[in-house]
């Protein structure tokens, strides 16, 4: 569709792009990102040729962008500026429909059912009908945006071209102007080329993302490829951290505060356990880095309350998680903040250890072994016989990376396997050693202010460390039952 080669751009004195080359298909959703003053809007207006190149070539449809008469390349691309005016009308509906201008031939200008239609469409879309009778000096910068965005469509380009048309949206707007557009270039055949400074947004909808630093293309490719802490790091100069999206394929960036006031230092302190009838209850100042398999703050979270509770071995409810946030809300304990899971054993025969080499750990556990399970045996069965679950919380005063938790769970899990062996626990129903219960639950937290350990599995030092400390307290536990 577009195809840009060698483009280096001037503006008075000055070379503002360098020797730019890509093209665009039909069909792709281009993002542009880069820092301040990078040339990202001046490459998109030279794209309409607003900016004469001084070197270089763009075509479009195969012919060079130059050969097209004004009137053409205005029916053919639109660009949606934050540096221009846009024709404005008294009204909103007048202002879009200002849009169909491109496609007006010669002196009579009629407007035509197609013309209505278009805008129609367009004001549906954009949800702007209960505005098309305002003035539109009277909208809120949002609204304004998605009157020059309506307009701008109406045109019906091939090559859409837009300069930050997110930034003044929320974020539902700017969900349903993404979501428009990526409609609009996948079922017509279109493309569009849009500016993003929302590195997240433009890595959520673009195909592909062009990266301009000081007016060159320094890089070309998929977002999962453009999204790499050194790129990121090197071309917008501060530190990101990559993560995947919680549902979709696709990264995201977060960004750290440098703010000292973020970096306290936590250390982890046995006398803010409090111990009841009904639970067990470790609050810590900070919040931890947690991995857990909990009722609620399952998964990888930051958690400062955790919370063993006693339940009836005749608990039943239905929806477990409701309930418990329940629970957590009648003792005060604010629910989004805690890792809770339950146990039917007595609260009192918990074991708790501190250790504090080599590593500071706090480990607490409770071991009731009525559902001990050799899953490896025993066919499924959906019912739980009895009740009786190991609940093991260790917490550590490193900082430890998500791919460190992770190992630690499979270095606990396995300590525990060993323990059971060692004591001989069986499946009641196949008579073989068990690897736990049914419905054991695990939180390893770390307090992310100690020594940094990428690693924790059973072969470095904190994973002999939370092997040795799981299998004394699950021993102690299970020893600790009345
Ligand atoms: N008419 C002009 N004459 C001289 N320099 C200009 C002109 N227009 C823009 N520039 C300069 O060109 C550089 C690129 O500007 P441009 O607006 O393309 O950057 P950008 O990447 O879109 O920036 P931002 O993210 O801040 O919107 C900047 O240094 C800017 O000062």
């Amino acid at each position: 569709m577009i195809n840009v080669e060698g483009l280096s751009v001037n503006l008075g004195e000055k070379e503002i792009l360098h020797d730019i080359s890509f093209s665009v298909k039909e069909g792709e959703f281009i993002g542009i990102i880069g820092p301040n003053g990078s040339g990202k809007s001046t490459l998109l207006q030279t794209l309409t040729q607003w900016n004469k190149p001084s070197a270089g070539a763009i075509s479009l449809l195969e012919k060079p962008l130059d050969s097209y008469s004004m009137k053409e390349r205005a029916s053919l691309v639109a660009l949606l500026s934050q540096h221009m005016d846009h024709s404005l009308g008294q009204t909103v509906r007048e202002t879009i429909q200002l849009g169909r201008y491109a496609h007006k031939r010669g002196i009579f200008q009629q407007w035509t059912e197609e013309d209505e239609e278009q805008v129609n469409e367009a004001i549906a879309w954009l949800k702007l009908q209960n505005y098309t009778n305002r003035a539109v000096s009277d909208l809120s910068g949002g609204e304004r945006q998605r009157v020059a965005f309506a307009q701008t469509i109406v045109q019906n380009p091939k090559v859409l071209l837009l300069d930050e048309p997110i930034n003044h949206l929320d974020v539902r707007y700017q969900k349903e102007l993404l979501d428009y557009v990526t409609t609009w270039v996948k079922e017509s055949s279109r493309s569009v080329i849009t500016v993003f400074h929302d590195i997240n947004m433009a890595a959520l909808y673009c195909d592909r993302l062009l990266v301009l630093q000081g007016g060159k293309l320094v890089k070309d490719g998929k977002p999962e490829a453009i999204l790499q802490q050194s790129l990121i790091e090197a071309v917008f100069e501060t530190k990101p951290f990559i993560l995947p999206h919680a549902t979709l394929p696709k990264s995201q960036v977060m960004w750290t505060p440098s703010s000292s006031y973020l970096q306290e230092e936590t250390s982890l302190d046995t006398t803010s356990i409090t111990i009841t009838e009904t639970m067990i209850h470790y609050h810590t100042k900070k919040k931890l880095r947690t991995i857990s398999s909990g009722i609620t703050g399952a998964g990888i979270g930051w958690h400062s309350h955790f919370v063993n509770r006693h339940v009836t071995p005749y608990y039943d409810s239905e929806q477990p998680k409701e309930e418990m946030e329940q629970f957590l809300q009648a003792h005060g304990i604010p629910f989004y903040d805690a890792v809770s899971m339950m146990t039917a054993v007595d609260i009192e025969d918990v074991a708790v250890k501190k250790v504090e080499e080599p590593y500071p750990m706090l480990l607490v556990a409770t071991a009731g072994l009525g559902d001990a399970i050799d899953p490896v045996t025993r066919p499924c069965r959906k019912e739980m016989q009895n009740p009786g679950t190991i609940n093991l919380w260790i917490f550590v005063h490193a900082t430890l990376p998500d791919e460190a938790l992770l190992q630690a769970c499979m270095t606990v899990t396995e300590a525990k396997v060993k323990a059971l062996h060692d004591l001989g626990v069986k499946d009641s129903e196949t008579n073989t050693i068990a690897t736990g219960t049914a419905t054991d639950s695990l939180v390893i937290g770390a307090t992310q202010t100690g020594p940094r350990l990428p690693f924790a599995g059973t072969g470095t030092e904190i994973g002999s460390q939370l092997a040795k400390q799981a299998y004394e307290i699950i021993a102690k536990a299970v020893g600790n039952r009345g």
